[in-house]
């Protein structure tokens, strides 16, 4: 299996949204200053095909693409380092620029796309915002090995995680994970494709509570429940 695998990474963030008296809303805020160097800054879209995907990845590819063809779906990209306008905001309204050495900044990345194709998690995540749900297609390379053969359970709560948050931000505003409870029912097979869907079941002021299943492409194999609570942020609190 492992050899099968090609040796060769928002979502959260819908804009903040207004509340009464808050003064935050992307649209309107004054253009946010760059605490981050962009001189490095590959825009390459992470979440395309590569030679490593496997034939099953492929296929379900393309076929939420065909759904993504009258607009219900759309697909997220991906960035490493790509400063977006959310990405801005988050700095600029909650991270202190000095939490971040200064010589450590031009080496900062998503987590979950500091891997080479094929060695570490490759995702798709594509979003229905009218049924506040999100699908997720992951292969996790061997690079995301645990037990012998099979995936390292916090490389899954990892893309859980990522999965909720993206559905997470579909209502709009910057959010964070404050639960993430996560079943772990069968081990992921090192290498194969899983597909991950996502729900919003509850929003209740700034918490939103979310759930998730983890099935093979074949949907017969369960293997993991989650639910999760995130919180929009509140631009008027400090993170720290
Ligand atoms: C991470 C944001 C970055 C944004 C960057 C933007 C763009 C980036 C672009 C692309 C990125 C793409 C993908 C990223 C994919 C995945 C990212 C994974 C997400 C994370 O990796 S994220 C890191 C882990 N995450 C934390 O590091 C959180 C630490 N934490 C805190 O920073 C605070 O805890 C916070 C802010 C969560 C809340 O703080 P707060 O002060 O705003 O809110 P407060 O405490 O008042 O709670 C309000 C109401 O929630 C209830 N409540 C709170 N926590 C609860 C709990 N645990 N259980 C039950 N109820 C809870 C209260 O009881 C109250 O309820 P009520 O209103 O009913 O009284």
């Amino acid at each position: 299996m492992l050899r099968s695998c090609t040796a060769g990474l928002r979502s959260l963030w819908a804009l903040c949204g207004r509340r009464e008296g808050a003064p935050r809303l992307s649209t309107d805020l004054p253009p946010a200053p760059r605490l981050f160097s962009t001189e490095k800054v590959i825009h390459k879209d992470w979440s395309l095909p590569n030679p490593s995907w496997s034939k099953d990845f492929k296929l379900l590819f393309d076929q939420f693409m065909k759904k993504c063809e009258d607009g219900s779906w759309e697909r997220l990209p991906s960035y490493k380092h790509r400063s977006t306008q959310k990405s801005e905001d988050f700095k600029t309204y909650f991270l202190e620029p000095k939490l971040v050495k200064e010589e450590r900044v031009s080496q900062v990345q998503l987590f979950t796309r500091g891997f080479e194709d094929g060695l570490g998690f490759e995702y798709v995540i594509f979003s229905n915002n009218d049924e506040k749900r999100t699908v997720c297609l992951f292969q996790g390379g061997p690079y995301l090995q645990g037990i012998p053969g099979f995936l390292h359970g916090g490389a899954m709560a990892t893309m859980i995680d990522t999965a909720l948050g993206s559905c997470a931000a579909i209502p709009g505003g910057i959010v964070m994970t404050a639960n993430l409870n996560i079943n772990f029912k069968r081990p992921v097979p090192i290498c194969s494709v899983v597909v991950i869907n996502s729900q919003l079941d509850k929003l209740e002021g700034r918490k939103l509570f979310l759930s998730c299943n983890v099935r093979s492409v074949d949907e017969k194999t369960l293997y993991s429940e989650a639910t999760g609570l995130f919180i929009k942020l509140d631009p008027e609190k400090s993170l720290t």
